[in-house]
C-alpha cells in the first residue's frame, strides 16, 4: 500500500476525525468478542476458587467452577478457552509423567467442560512446566534441557489432551520438530481434525513472572529458560520459527508476549498469511491491574486500548486474562 496524502489545505486529516459517526465511519480495525481466548488455571479440589495474588481478577479454580467459567464463556460469545493447570506437588517429577496420565487435572478439566460446553473450543497447553520437578518445558539431564526425548514425552502428552476431546493443542514448550512429531501422531491416531496453535515465537521473557506464581512453576525454576525460548532481541529467527512451524503441520501460530512483539505480530501476519494470535501474557496483564489499582491509569481503557492494539498489528485473535471483562464490555453488559 502506498499511502496519497494532499497537500493542506486540500488535505485535513481533522475532517474525518470531526464526529462519533465520521470516526466510526472510517475506522480501520475493530475488536469482538470472536477474537478472544480466555486463559484459565485449573486445580484439584471441589467448589474452589483461589486468587493469584500476583494477577489481581485471576483464579485457579477446581473443574466445577472450571465448568463455570466455560458456561458464563459461552453465554458471553468468548469462541475458545485455554486450560493450564496446577498440579499438587507430589505429582511434579523428573520424568514428568503426570503430562500424559488421562486422569491428570487437565484432561479431567478437558472431559468436563467438553461435556458441559460442547460448542465451547477448548484449547490445552503441552509443555512439561506444571509436571516438572524443575519447573523446566522439557526433560532434564545433568542441568541440560533435552529436546527429541522431550518431544516424545510432548507427543503422549498431546494423545491425552485430543482423546480427552481438546480442540486446539497449543504447545508451549519451544522444542525444535514438536509441531511434526504431534502432527503426525495426531493424523495416525484418529485426531485429525484437531488443530494446533503453535507456541512459534516464544520470548525467553521476564513478562512471565505471574503466570509461573499461577502453575506453581515460579519458585521450583532451576536456572533459566534461555536455552529453548527465543532471545528478545531476535525478529528474523521468529520468522523463520513461524515458517517452520507452519510448514510443519501448525494451523494457527502465536507470539508472545503480546504488547513488547507487536512488531513481530505484524511481520508474521504479513509474510505468511496465517491465522496469527498473540498472548498478552500475566505481567502485561499484571502492569496494567497495578496502575489502575493505584488510580494512576484508565485500566478500562487500557485495557481496550491494549487489545486494540494486536488487532491493528494484524492478529486475528488474542489470549487475555481480560477475555470476560471486554466481552462484557463489547456485549454491552458490564
Ligand atoms: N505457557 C504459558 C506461559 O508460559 C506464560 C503465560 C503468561 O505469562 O501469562
Amino acid at each position: 500500500m502506498r499511502p496519497t496524502i494532499g497537500q493542506y489545505p486540500a488535505t485535513r486529516f481533522r475532517r474525518l476525525r470531526k464526529s462519533d459517526a465520521l470516526r466510526r465511519l472510517s475506522q480501520e480495525n475493530a475488536l469482538s468478542v470472536n477474537d478472544l481466548i480466555w486463559p484459565l488455571f485449573v486445580r484439584e479440589g471441589e467448589n474452589v476458587s483461589e486468587p493469584v495474588t500476583s494477577m489481581p481478577g485471576v483464579q485457579r479454580l477446581s473443574v466445577d467452577l472450571i465448568v463455570k467459567a466455560a458456561e458464563e464463556a459461552a453465554e458471553l460469545g468468548i469462541p475458545a478457552i485455554c486450560l493450564f493447570p496446577y498440579t499438587d506437588p507430589d505429582n511434579r517429577t523428573d520424568d514428568c509423567a503426570e503430562a500424559w496420565n488421562p486422569d491428570n487435572i487437565a484432561n479431567r478439566a478437558i472431559r468436563a467442560v467438553k461435556a458441559a460446553v460442547p460448542h465451547m473450543a477448548l484449547m490445552t497447553d503441552v509443555a512439561l512446566d506444571p509436571y516438572n520437578a524443575n519447573g523446566h518445558d522439557g526433560l532434564v539431564q545433568d542441568g541440560i534441557i533435552l529436546n527429541d526425548e522431550t518431544v516424545e514425552a510432548l507427543v503422549k502428552m498431546t494423545l491425552a489432551q485430543a482423546d480427552a476431546g481438546a480442540d486446539i493443542i497449543g504447545p508451549s514448550d519451544m522444542m525444535d520438530g514438536r509441531i511434526g512429531a504431534m502432527r503426525l501422531a495426531l493424523e495416525m491416531s484418529g485426531h485429525k481434525d484437531v488443530a494446533i496453535l503453535s507456541y512459534a515465537a516464544k520470548y525467553a521473557s521476564a513478562f512471565y513472572g505471574p503466570f509461573r506464581d499461577a502453575v506453581g512453576a515460579g519458585s521450583r525454576l532451576v536456572g533459566d529458560k534461555n536455552t529453548y525460548q527465543m532471545n528478545p532481541a531476535n525478529a528474523d529467527e521468529a520468522m523463520r520459527l513461524i515458517e517452520r512451524d507452519l510448514t510443519e503441520g501448525a494451523d494457527m501460530v502465536m507470539v508472545k508476549p503480546g504488547l513488547p512483539y507487536l512488531d513481530i505480530c505484524r511481520r508474521a501476519k504479513d509474510t505468511f498469511g496465517a491465522p496469527t494470535y498473540a498472548y498478552q501474557v500475566s505481567g502485561e496483564y499484571a502492569m496494567i491491574m497495578a496502575a489502575a489499582a493505584n488510580g494512576w491509569i484508565d485500566g478500562e481503557k487500557i485495557m481496550l486500548e491494549s487489545l486494540m492494539a494486536f488487532r491493528r498489528a494484524g492478529c486475528d485473535g488474542v489470549l487475555t486474562y481480560f477475555a470476560p471483562r471486554v466481552a462484557r464490555i463489547l456485549q454491552g453488559k458490564a
